[in-house]
């Protein structure tokens, strides 16, 4: 049979979709060429920022590997550019200077990143987040630069920052307005997400207009428009994208923004097409995936000779992959005289939620924090819904799963319909959503989808729907929960991190940063005596034993039991703070003495000086035991609250927990040192203790619920050792208490530990693991090796 020939330039995520699709429609009836500058066969580009984040790695984004292009007869030229076409003749050149002909050509070229014109913009260290390479750029600058500047606080400038922060750097984000999101948001998302981002250790600097890169041949800092100068080791621009036009132009194709089409992606020569973020179409370029997969859907069909609907344009979507924070739009976001809306504000626990209605029909919707409703909003705003559609019950969610059709889209991202779900649930018998994420790539990247292809999996299975089945896995390396993992540990017998992953078949060789410091926190856990715990799988600032600032330097808390101190321990401190030049001795909210600004080299030498115990204000483990001053000098006080206290984080300093933990000490319930916000808070009344748990004064501020009443010291103490074991073996690494103690329920924690025999059970096995722990700056005094290591070499590895 004599083949039709297609070229395709840009081997990117629009193109080799819509390949995809010509394919399934006409297997055999094309010779298909495709050119890509990049020297790799095509990617998930949206996964860079979980690459960038730690939740994957580059082997695991190939969307299309090297067997694929083969097995489709695909003629690859990776690394190799087009840089000519000649549209009257019908072939394409190459700057390997390879001529290729066609019949049919696409082009889709992506995008370029804007990178501000501004002088320095050329300076080694400064880079756009576009590919691999840039991924990798900023990967291996985190190994030795500190402090990253990111210029724009758009999706990507935002995604950048979380992996830049989770890379151990400290980031600085740059955006023009007042508004970080400004396309995707509104002032109120807006400002809650800057709040949210700035806990997580984000630095904005708003309404900066950056004027220059300052450097000599490596960027230095980077100098604004009004003269106030930061410095910066590694510059990422995310300040937005270009089309990718020049090819076409030069070839005297239409271009505007992008490359003009038709609604089947037709440009103005005949046979030559263009899909994806080059393109422009009604005057819209997308720069998302889930429209340009529409469109290539519509080409491939033209492409074909099939009768089928053109593209009409795409209602746009977007949620951010930042973890810990939730934000989602779609479609319209800012509300004029004539749109009505509704919205809904939860200052108390950071809800936003608003959605805009105009005549009647749902045009737009912003969420922060909780999206769940998400994927279900912008189906409603698609097909613009009557808003009494939206005001519905659980059943309406039923009823709108039922109602979809096959080939209606679920996951935007990765370009799964209905069909692929249902079809997979039947005849594979996936059960779970992570099997349904696994086997289809449904949910694989941004996870705004996820409450819908549960909804399709509880649709599909009926009655066989388990919903304690769906559990979440560990992290991208893995198909296993936190309860899998801990539970094959105890029945395998495993001893080690890579024993883990090779016995339970991790994805990867090495784990990633989300998997590997809570595999090593489990094991110690289970096996507290004999596991040797794996350093190099912690946290930067547990390794080193301080806490990382912002300019490189360490922070050092020493141990102060129960919030007191001597004279001869402040004596201490100050000699310490003149001795190493201590720019700042702060007090802080735990009712310590912290010393901020030491140099890393100076950390073990701080530490003998001082002759005090590590505060771990850096670990997950018990931090401080807050105590108000109580009976001895309080006219309210009938409890020893001091005493009580230090004797509290006597016995429970150094255990390893999922999380901090934090606890307090009031001998009244006036609650001086703030009982009812810690993870464990004891308050004396009449004769008697009463203890709370779950509490947490931080981010998601919640009161800590009442778990007991007893009346002796021993009881205080029996019952707070069995509350805190049964946390440390029920949560899930990076659990705090609150939330554990939402998930599982306060009556079951009770339930638990009513049992007298339980406790004493759990009591025995949380001094077991105490009996092992050793004071952790000591052990850096005394080993050599440890010092030379940690500390006195010039690189922190992440
Ligand atoms: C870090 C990051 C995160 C993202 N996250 C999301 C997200 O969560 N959700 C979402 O919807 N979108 C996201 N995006 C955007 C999404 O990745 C893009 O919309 C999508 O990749 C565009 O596909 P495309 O095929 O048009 O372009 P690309 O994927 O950029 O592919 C174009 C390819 O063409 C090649 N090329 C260009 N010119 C030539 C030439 N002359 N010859 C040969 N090859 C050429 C380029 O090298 C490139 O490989 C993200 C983007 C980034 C960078
Ligand atoms: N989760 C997601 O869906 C996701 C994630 C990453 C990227 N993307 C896509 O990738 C593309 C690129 O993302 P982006 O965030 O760069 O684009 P963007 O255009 O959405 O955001 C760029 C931001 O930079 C700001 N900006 C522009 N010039 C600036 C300057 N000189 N100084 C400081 N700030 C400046 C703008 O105000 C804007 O908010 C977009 O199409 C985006 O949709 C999507
Ligand atoms: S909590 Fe009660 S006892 Fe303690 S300091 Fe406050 S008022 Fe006094
Ligand atoms: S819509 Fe983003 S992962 Fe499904």
């Amino acid at each position: 049979m004599n083949q039709e020939k297609i070229v395709m330039v840009g081997n990117g995520m629009a193109g080799v979709r819509s390949i995809e699709e010509i394919l399934n429609v006409r297997p055999d009836h094309f010779h298909i060429t495709i050119f890509g500058t990049e020297p790799y066969p095509n990617y998930n580009r949206i996964q860079l920022s979980k690459v960038l984040q730690g939740d994957t790695t580059i082997s695991d984004i190939t969307l299309n590997d090297w067997n694929w292009y083969e097995d489709h007869d695909i003629k690859l030229y990776s690394g190799e550019t087009v840089v000519h076409i000649n549209t009257k003749e019908q072939f394409v050149q190459t700057n390997k200077e390879r001529s290729v002909s066609y019949d049919k050509l696409i082009i889709a070229t992506g995008s370029l990143p804007f990178i501000i014109p501004v002088p320095g913009s050329d300076k080694e260290g400064v880079t756009a987040f576009r590919d691999i390479q840039d991924c990798e750029k900023m990967i291996d600058c985190s190994k030795v630069y500190k402090k990253a500047a990111v210029i724009g606080g758009g999706l990507l400038g935002l995604e950048a920052a979380r992996g830049l922060l989770n890379l151990g750097m400290t980031v600085d984000v740059i955006h023009l307005t007042d508004c970080l999101m400004d396309r995707q948001l509104d002032e109120t998302a807006s400002k809650m997400l800057k709040k949210e981002l700035e806990k997580q250790g984000m630095k904005f600097l708003m309404n900066k207009q950056t004027a220059e890169i300052i450097g000599g041949d490596r960027v230095e800092a980077i100098r604004f428009g009004d003269g106030e100068v930061i410095d910066a080791d590694l510059v990422v621009m995310a300040a937005g994208i270009r089309p990718n036009t020049g090819l076409a132009k030069e070839s005297g194709i239409e271009v505007n923004r992008g490359i003009l089409v038709n609604d089947y992606m037709e440009t103005s020569i005949p046979g030559v097409y263009a899909v994806g973020e080059c393109a422009e179409h009604r005057e819209v370029v997308y720069g998302l995936v889930a429209p340009l997969y529409e469109q290539g859907k519509a080409m491939a069909a033209h492409i074909c000779s099939e009768q089928a609907p053109g593209y009409e344009g795409s209602v746009l979507s977007t949620q951010l992959k930042v973890s810990g924070v939730d934000v989602f739009s779609a479609g319209e976001i800012v509300e004029d005289e004539e749109t009505k809306t509704i919205k809904m504000f939860d200052d108390w626990k950071g809800v936003y939620k608003k959605i805009i209605i105009r005549d009647g029909k749902m045009t737009g919707a912003v969420l922060f924090g909780d999206t769940s409703e998400g994927s279900k909003l912008l189906r409603l705003i698609n097909k613009r819904a009557n808003v009494e559609e939206y005001m519905g019950t659980e059943e309406a969610a039923e009823s709108m799963v039922a109602t979809m059709a096959d080939s209606e889209l679920v996951c935007g991202c990765n370009g799964v319909t209905k069909g692929t779900i249902t079809e997979a649930i039947k005849k594979i018998g996936l059960t779970t959503f992570e099997e349904v994420k696994a086997c289809t790539g449904a949910s694989r990247s941004c996870g705004g989808c996820k409450s819908l292809v549960v909804d399709i999996l509880a649709h599909t299975l009926g009655d066989e729907f388990e919903k304690e089945d769906q559990k979440e896995p560990v992290c991208g390396c893995t198909t296993l929960s936190r309860d899998d993992v801990v539970e094959a540990i105890r029945e395998k017998g495993l001893t080690y991190t890579r024993e883990v992953m090779n016995v339970l078949g991790w994805k990867t060789e090495d784990g990633c940063s989300k998997c590997r410091p809570a595999l090593n926190y489990y094991l110690g856990m289970i096996n507290p005596v004999e596991y040797e715990d794996e350093k190099e799988s912690r946290f930067v600032n547990e390794r080193m034993h301080a806490n990382i600032q912002k300019d490189g330097t360490y922070s050092v808390v020493p141990r102060m039991y129960g919030g007191v101190t001597s004279a001869d321990d402040l004596r201490k401190i100050a000699d310490v703070a003149d001795k190493y030049e201590v720019p700042l001795i702060k007090v802080t909210g735990g009712q310590r003495i912290d010393l901020f600004g030491v140099k890393k080299e100076d950390l073990p030498d701080v530490w003998a000086d001082l002759g005090m115990p590590s505060g771990y204000a850096y670990g997950k483990t018990l931090r401080t035991v807050k105590t108000c001053v109580g009976e001895s000098f309080c006219r309210f006080g009938t409890q020893d609250s001091i005493g009580m206290g230090i004797a509290m984080e006597k016995k429970f300093e150094r255990i390893g927990t999922p999380h901090k933990v934090k606890m307090a000490v009031s001998a009244c319930p006036r609650n001086c040192a703030e009982s009812g916000i810690k993870d464990i808070g004891v308050v004396g009344v009449d004769g008697a203790w009463e203890i709370y748990v779950g509490g947490n004064g931080g981010t998601h501020l919640r009161a800590a619920d009442l778990f007991c009443k007893v009346t002796t010291n021993e009881e205080v103490m029996e019952m707070i050792g069995a509350f805190l074991q049964y946390y440390r073996e029920d949560a899930a690494y990076l659990e705090r208490t609150s939330v554990w103690v939402e998930r599982v329920g306060l009556d079951h924690i009770k339930e638990v530990l009513a049992d007298k025999a339980t406790r004493d059970a759990l009591n025995a096995r949380i001094a077991e693991a105490l009996s092992v722990t050793k004071e952790p700056w000591k052990e850096v005094i005394e080993s050599e090796k440890i010092r030379k290591e940690l500390y006195e070499t010039v690189r922190v590895t992440k």
